[in-house]
């Protein structure tokens, strides 16, 4: 039956939590997140859910998990946004000197078909290779954005949009998740005394004022240089053992390490290893030492790729429960305990079988990427490296027309991150880094690859495809856009093509009031009204060979 819609989630106690997942059986696992690990499970009169268990109880884990229930009332209300379906948040007394710590889950509507990525890209599902089922996924998800940005009062920024955050349900709708970095816009004429704006900010605990300001940001990064230039980069990178020389190159080398578990000694992995280094280096300027930092606590992957985040506290009570449960039972049985020792063994034993069946996709991943050789293990060590979570914090600023000051903090995902969030002083998050992110998230779409990607025949002939952003612009100013197009991509209208990836390109303006805001995106793809111009960075001097038309097909 499908679930029940109230105005608010409802609580739900833990024990039936933990029986819809089987107590947490692998059979119904869903995947695996950064903050927590998602299981499937049957619920008493809301029929099939996604029940997220939070790993962390620390202050990250509570932040995702407050923000989730923060914005899951004022985004019910779209049929884009995944709902929330319900919570369990309860205390249990770890032991005897009362030590607390929160079991948090989160109960979402169970999305079938799983995340944007994993169906694009791991898995390529035969359905996304209709250029239609495409053009509707990223008009779905351009109609989320719009709902978050215009159409709730006070506008809420997501933060965070890129292809994992995207689920899809059992016929391919896409709906935007993941709420823990989202946050809402204040307007500066609301000033702080406005009591419900600052209670909706209040667990944020960072209170931003944000700006429309077009920042004329200067960011050198790889992405705007040519692919000479992108070789003498990486031939400075290479031979230069001054890369690493200072604190911040080293900590972020020291990041970059942790997330690749497989480089091999070849110089072309290493001249792949550095490229991406350069990339993260160029384009995170305000990174230090206390966000990188903050960073390894929140996202540590060891060399051999498994995750090591926070412990698993339900699993820990899982095999507790287990244990005690046979105890008991051998108790009755009149075989009884002498000590605790052989209990707890009886339990170890199932817990390493549990364990081997639990973690078996992780190793199932570590092999399959070592089985690909040095070649293939870049594509894994870019993909973890792509979805890597960046923090950076700035200092207090005082702002303009708010009494309060406050410190900045934005968080998001390299690679999606518009390079407004990248820069140092007043901070200027608004809804066009949502737009910017959606600019990549489309091009990721169009073309059905990562956004920074280094193939096998690097660095001959790929290196100017690398990034994915650089490449659509480098081909916009040659007029030979739809090279761009996924070649699996079947029944491709080419200037419905072709208008998707003019739009990206006005989204990923590095101008931030030159991008289009996403009501007009939306306008731009149903058709209400004509693409501008391509970007100046963009131009072309030769004519393109298709005129942009916009899409009819597809209203708002
Ligand atoms: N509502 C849902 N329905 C179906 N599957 C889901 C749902 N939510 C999450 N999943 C699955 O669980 C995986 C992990 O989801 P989760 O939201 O925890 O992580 P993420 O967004 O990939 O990572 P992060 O939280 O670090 O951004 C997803 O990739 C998806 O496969």
């Amino acid at each position: 039956s499908p679930p029940p819609d109230p105005s608010r989630p409802c609580r739900f106690s833990y024990s039936v939590l933990r029986r819809a997942t089987l107590s947490f059986s692998a059979h119904t696992r869903l995947g695996q997140g950064g903050s927590g690990t998602v299981f499937r499970g049957g619920l008493p009169g809301c029929g099939d859910a996604a029940i997220k268990f939070m790993d962390s109880s620390g202050l990250q884990g509570q932040r995702e998990f407050d923000n989730e229930l923060l914005f899951a009332e004022r985004t019910r209300g779209s049929d884009n946004i995944v709902k929330l379906i319900g919570f369990s948040s309860n205390s249990k007394y770890e032991n005897k000197d009362t030590k607390e710590r929160e079991r948090l889950v989160l109960v979402y509507e169970l999305m079938r078909n799983g995340s944007l990525q994993d169906a694009l890209i791991n898995r390529k599902f035969e359905e996304l290779m209709d250029w239609e089922k495409r053009l509707e996924i990223a008009v779905d998800i351009a109609k989320g954005l719009e709902f978050l940005h215009f159409r709730c009062q006070p506008p809420i920024i997501h933060g965070d949009i890129k292809p994992s955050n995207v689920l899809l349900d059992g016929c391919f709708k896409a709906k935007i998740s993941d709420f823990g970095l989202a946050r809402v816009k204040i307007e500066k004429d609301q000033g702080n005394n406005n009591a419900s704006t600052l209670e909706t900010n209040r667990l944020t605990k960072d209170h931003e004022e944000t700006e429309s300001v077009d920042s004329n940001i200067n960011n050198s990064s790889l992405e705007e240089k040519s692919p000479e230039s992108f070789m003498k980069v990486l031939d400075r990178s290479v031979a230069s053992p001054d890369l690493l020389a200072n604190k911040k190159n080293a900590s972020t080398q020291r990041k970059f390490d942790q997330i690749t578990y497989q480089t091999g000694d070849s110089e072309t992995e290493r001249l792949k290893k550095d490229y991406v280094m350069k990339w993260v280096l160029t384009n995170n300027p305000a990174a230090t030492t206390e966000h990188d930092n903050k960073l390894n606590k929140t996202t540590k992957v060891s060399k051999s790729g498994e995750n090591q985040t926070a412990t698993k506290w339900w699993r820990e009570e899982y095999y507790e429960s287990l244990s005690m449960k046979r105890r008991n039972k051998k108790k009755k049985q009149g075989l009884g305990l002498s000590n605790g020792s052989r209990g707890s063994d009886d339990w170890r034993q199932n817990y390493d079988h549990e364990d081997t069946e639990f973690e078996q996709q992780n190793k199932m991943k570590k092999s399959r990427s070592q089985r690909r050789g040095s070649w293939g293990s870049i594509d894994w060590w870019l993909d973890g490296f792509s979805e890597l979570k960046r923090t950076t914090k700035w200092a207090s600023t005082e702002t303009t027309k708010s009494s309060f000051s406050s410190t900045h903090s934005m968080r998001g995902t390299v690679c999606y991150n518009a390079p407004e969030t990248f820069s140092s002083g007043v901070e200027q998050i608004s809804e066009k880094c949502d737009v910017y992110s959606y600019g990549v998230l489309l091009l990721v779409l169009i073309s059905g690859r990562r956004p920074l990607q280094v193939s096998a025949s690097f660095p001959d002939s790929s290196l100017e495809r690398a990034n994915l952003v650089s490449w659509a612009r480098s081909l916009a100013s040659k007029g030979r856009v739809l090279d761009l197009v996924d070649s699996n991509v079947r029944s491709l209208n080419r200037e419905q093509a072709v208008l998707c990836i003019k739009v990206a390109l006005l989204c990923l303006q590095r101008s931030i009031t030159k991008r289009p805001n996403i009501k007009e995106v939306l306008d731009m793809l149903s058709g209400k009204c004509d693409a501008p111009a391509l970007p100046s960075e963009c131009s072309t001097s030769t004519p393109v060979r298709f005129t942009f038309k916009s899409v009819t097909k597809y209203s708002s």
